[in-house]
């Protein structure tokens, strides 16, 4: 295995869209990496876990929603200059709860056409240039 291969970070990502077709975004805290941009809440896959567990886990420890289904978006590899991501991006239009932020994180209902006054991590912009097309 190479090193390249080896240090990719695999990531579970959500769009979770709601009825009035806003979607969920949380902004990342300012000491992690990226910190301060916005983000689709998500976190690493864990070793024997599967993406859609990862996502479910995910979403409930980070911002307390159940998730009911997902279906794949798309899967995004991104190299910053200190870390290497592969984004693995889920839709959920089917989840139950109220979204809230459990690590001390905001967290906010964005129209799909505001999303373009928020920023965003680099790797995000082909996930940002979906949303907007559909
Ligand atoms: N969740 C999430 N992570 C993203 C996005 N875009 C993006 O580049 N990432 C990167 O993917 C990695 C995800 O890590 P994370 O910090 O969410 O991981 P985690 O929830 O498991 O937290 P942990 O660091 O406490 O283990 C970070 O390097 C983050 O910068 C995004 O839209 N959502
Ligand atoms: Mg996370």
């Amino acid at each position: 295995m190479t090193d390249s291969v080896k240090k990719r970070v695999h990531v579970a990502v959500g769009v979770i869209i709601n009825d009035k077709q806003e979607v969920l975004l949380a902004k990342r805290l300012d000491h992690l990496h990226q910190g301060g941009k916005w983000e689709f809440p998500g976190g690493k896959i864990e070793l024997n876990e599967t993406v859609t567990d990862a996502l479910k886990r995910e979403l409930k420890e980070e911002v307390n929603l159940d998730v009911a289904s997902s279906s794949p978006l798309m899967e995004i590899n991104h190299d910053y200059p200190d870390k290497q991501v592969l984004l693995d991006i889920h839709l959920v239009t089917h989840f139950a709860g109220k979204a809230t932020g459990l690590e001390q994180q905001e967290v906010c209902w964005v129209p799909k056409k505001e999303l373009v006054n928020y920023e965003f991590p680099d790797a995000n912009k082909p996930i940002l240039d979906k949303i907007l097309a559909d």
